[in-house]
């Protein structure tokens, strides 16, 4: 069969695009778990983070799948929300839609530029989940808020959460964001474990300055990625429950990819959303063909490169040179 990508990104977290309401595929959950583990792979040609596949919706104007590049599926993507968000409002040619994903329908809409002339969308992340059972996590509590985990770490606090895929969170200084000890908590909390039997994305949090935070992810399903939508949401609300900044005020959000803002929204009765504003960028759209009994076999037809990129470059080295004098020449 032809298949036809768009290579795209937010914050750096890289995707695969693949549009089947427009282009008329119809993957079984097979077909979509095999593309993932054949086109994700960085030796393969492509390489990415994730699939993001789009779907046609009865009650939204699209609906949204995602892959990791393990093949696993998971529940949401906020990157990966703003990529598809701009995908469908471009194809529908509208400003606000709404999008289906797994366990609920999002808004997404078009926003002013968060940086000089970058396709910018915020994306609402929602519903926010503090009872462990739905992350799982299971430990002897209902939920977690800043509290320690001996078994993962003796010194260390953390917070769990689902946004609705699952988050945990530790809020830390300089030194421990250098240091190797996310990848050997993410691992554990990752391979066959009894706190987290589903897995968990892990990130470490590093407070600036009121109003801006440094976000690194170790992702369920990939390992570390140059950001984490839902994780920067997710650790946004915690800072601003641990009152390290200010729920409705946006928050500079700076990742190893880029920046975002996010908007924490207190919602009464202690429900709360976000808003996750930041880069949807495309890289380039290619044409493959391939057999989907094999498709690591593909053959790339056409690849045509989209410009955008250089100037997203303005915003990375603005972000790089933050995270590099606050972050890592201060540890
Ligand atoms: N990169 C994503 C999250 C992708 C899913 C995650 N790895 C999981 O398994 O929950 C984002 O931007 O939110």
């Amino acid at each position: 069969m032809d298949l036809n990508l768009i290579k795209c990104h937010g914050s750096g977290n890289d995707f695969l695009l693949i549009d089947e309401m427009t282009n008329g595929y119809d993957f079984t959950e097979e077909e979509r778990q095999n593309l993932a583990l054949a086109l994700c792979d960085r030796k393969s040609a492509f390489g990415a983070d994730g699939i993001l596949f789009v779907l046609s919706s009865e009650n939204c104007d699209a609906r949204m799948r995602v892959f990791n590049a393990d093949g696993s599926e998971a529940s949401m993507c906020g990157n990966g929300l703003r990529c598809v968000g701009r995908y469908v409002c471009e194809l529908l040619d509208k400003e606000t839609i709404v999008v289906q994903t797994m366990k609920a329908d999002l808004r997404v809409c078009s926003q002013e530029s968060i940086f000089e002339n970058i396709p910018t969308y915020n994306v609402e992340i929602s519903p926010v989940l503090f009872q462990l059972d739905q992350l799982p996590m299971n430990i002897d509590r209902t939920t977690l808020v800043n509290e320690s985990i001996p078994e993962i770490s003796d010194h260390l606090t953390f917070s769990a959460l689902a946004v609705p895929n699952p988050h945990l969170i530790s809020v830390v200084g300089t030194e421990h964001i250098l240091s190797n000890e996310q990848k050997s908590i993410a691992e554990t909390v990752n391979g066959p474990n009894n706190l987290f039997p589903d897995g968990v994305n892990v990130s470490f949090v590093h407070p600036l300055e009121k109003g801006s935070i440094y976000v690194r992810t170790y992702e369920r399903g990939v390992g570390f990625t140059n950001a984490c939508g839902t994780a920067m949401s997710a650790s946004s609300l915690v800072t601003c429950l641990l009152q390290q900044n200010e729920f409705g005020q946006e928050i500079d959000v700076y990742n190893n990819g880029g920046k975002v803002r996010v908007v924490v929204n207190e919602l009464g009765e202690g429900r709360y959303n976000m808003e996750l504003i930041g880069n949807a960028t495309y890289l380039y759209q290619s044409q493959l063909e391939l057999s989907l009994s094999n498709p690591e076999q593909y053959h790339e037809v056409s690849r045509q490169e989209f410009t955008e990129e250089a100037m997203y470059e303005h915003l990375q080295n603005h972000a790089k040179s933050i995270v590099e004098s606050k972050v890592f020449m201060s540890a």
